[in-house]
């Protein structure tokens, strides 16, 4: 793609951005005075608008199943130009800079999002408390949205001693808040080395330290503006989804929020970036096996009920599966023709999910006498129990028993520094979208030049009715079929949420006799 550029003019010093900001969605786009285009395909436009003045040429790509437009550009001559010629600050360096991100009079922030996970075999059950009593993960009927938290209690509780085990197993707890850290550190020294100096904080959605604690600390820091950065490449209403949810919540209860301006990145598994880091992995990979163009390239994702995609248009599966052309593409022109499968993993409960299922399917390539399996871990970029314990050691041992003789695993992109530095262009890039979040009262910010309500407009592009869905998690299975275990599973998801009901409403039951559950009286 041409590298497009933007020609900042003097319209610009009293207005911080000169490009009209194609922003993520189409009603923002309607609010532009420079017309953007919203066509049916996804495509890249190669434009030139001329807005107050200014000229800008950018390339924008268009995708008409995640319904935003988003923007290519090449900023970072931009940003330099935009906010560091005003006389007001000189390209600083990190010296210069010790404790704030200022650009001109604001504060720049980076909020990456992600899970978290337990540090401890005791953090595990509050851990999964944490993630069963968030909507996203279980979405109960509305009339039954009283026994999330019950619910959640009595199904952390069962699958506790499991996930204890799994834990226990790499090494007694995850290395996903150390890894996040790790990753927050470097995004910032490579912002500051591109001249952004940006705070970036981590927002943990199930465990320390929480998006509350991040928030909390981005108000205390007087932060200005802040780009939301989920650290999940796809975007699945369970992950990015249900943390942009919880920061929704967080926005409209504080004034100070309210008037923060930000902007989201929902997605970036379509980053060049990010691409070329997964195929050098890929390749790096290949090359520890004696006849690397026999290998299989095993794609390994992490499912998402089927219903998510199909009822609430989820849109992961598409995003996963154009992610995996991208690589593939990548890896072509590197001459890396090897076959390669996408399949689902870590599924949790009775109903359906993504398929193909990962344990399936590596059995299936055993009986077709595929031999060598080089799995690549492809929607997350941390290690975590999903990689050190499911892929690692189960999978490997399916592998081995399904006939598959020669067994590899990419590593999780971490602090690989292509990667890094290019989530600090996608921050860079972003930062002319900043905006400010649309409250009613707040007229100012709906009138500004850059689009509004970020957060809540994502959501409403993705989830917008917050469909009920079949829950995906239930404590017991029975039956020797799939479809004998769909309908077990509904089936006792009833018996369950009867039981709970019961034990709310009488104050007395199974849970008082074992205390799994305090009595009131
Ligand atoms: C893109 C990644 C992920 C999706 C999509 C996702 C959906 C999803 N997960 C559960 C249930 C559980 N997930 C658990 C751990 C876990 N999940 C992800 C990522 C995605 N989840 C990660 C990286 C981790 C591991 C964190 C760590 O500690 O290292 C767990 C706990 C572990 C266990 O008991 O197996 C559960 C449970 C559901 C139901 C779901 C979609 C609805
Ligand atoms: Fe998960």
């Amino acid at each position: 793609m041409n590298s497009p550029t933007h020609t900042p003019s003097s319209a610009s010093s009293s207005s911080p951005y000169m490009l009209r900001p194609p922003p993520c969605l189409p009603h923002a786009a309607r609010n532009l005075k420079c017309p953007l285009p919203l066509p049916q395909t996804i495509s890249t436009l190669q434009k030139k608008y001329s807005c107050f003045g200014a000229h800008v040429e950018a390339s924008f790509n268009t995708n008409p199943l995640k319904n935003y437009t988003s923007a290519r550009c090449s900023p970072n001559q931009f940003l330099n130009k935009q906010l560091f010629t005003e006389g007001s600050l000189a390209t600083p360096t990190a010296q210069e800079f010790p404790d704030a991100a200022l650009v001109g009079d604001d504060k720049i922030g980076v909020l990456l999002l992600n899970l978290g996970g337990p540090e401890t075999l005791e953090d595990v059950q509050p851990f999964l408390f944490n993630l069963f009593a968030d909507p996203d993960i279980i979405r109960l009927p509305r009339i039954f949205s009283f026994l999330q938290k019950p619910l959640a209690q009595f199904v952390s509780v069962a699958r506790a001693p499991k996930s204890k085990e799994g834990y226990a197993s790499i090494g007694g707890g995850s290395p996903l808040r150390r890894m996040t850290d790790a990753q927050a550190e470097e995004l910032k020294k490579s912002l500051w080395a591109k001249n952004v100096p940006a705070k970036v904080y981590v927002g943990m959605r199930y465990w320390h330290p929480f998006t509350e604690e991040a928030i909390e600390q981005i108000k205390r820091d007087g932060i200005t503006k802040l780009v939301v950065l989920p650290l999940y490449p796809q975007f699945s209403i369970s992950t990015s989804g249900s943390s942009l949810r919880l920061l929704e919540s967080l926005f409209r209860e504080d004034e100070y929020l309210v008037n923060m301006q930000h902007t989201v990145i929902p997605s970036w598994y379509q980053r060049e970036g990010y691409i070329k880091a997964m195929a050098n992995l890929i390749e790096k990979e290949l090359k520890s096996f004696d006849c690397p163009e026999q290998v299989m390239i095993f794609f390994s994702a992490h499912g998402v009920p089927l219903a998510y995609v199909e009822e609430a248009g989820d849109p992961y599966k598409a995003e996963m599966e154009e992610c995996v052309d991208l690589i593939m593409e990548e890896l072509e022109t590197r001459k890396i023709t090897n076959t390669y499968t996408l399949a689902y993993q870590s599924r949790v409960g009775p109903v359906e999910w993504l398929r193909p299922y990962t344990d399936e399917t590596i059995i299936e390539l055993g009986k077709k006498g595929v031999k060598s399996l080089l799995a690549v871990p492809i929607s997350f970029v941390s290690e975590h129990i999903e990689t050190l314990e499911e892929i690692d050691v189960e999978y490997k041992e399916l592998a081995l028993e399904s006939g598959i003789e020669k067994w590899g695993r990419v590593p999780a992109l971490g602090c690989e520094p292509t990667f890094i530095s290019d989530l600090a262009d996608a921050v860079i890039e972003s930062l002319p979208y900043v905006g400010a979040m649309a409250a009613s009262s707040n007229l100012e910010a709906r009138q500004s030049l850059v689009p509004l309500g970020s957060v809540e407009e994502l959501l409403a592009a993705y989830d917008s009715q917050r469909r009920e869905l079949p829950p995906p998690v239930i404590v017991w299975e029975w039956g020797w079929t799939k479809s004998a275990e769909t309908w077990n599973g509904r089936v006792a998801m009833l018996a369950v949420l009867l039981l709970l009901f019961y034990e709310v409403t009488a104050d007395k039951g199974l849970l008082h006799q074992l205390v799994i559950w305090p009595s009131l009286r």
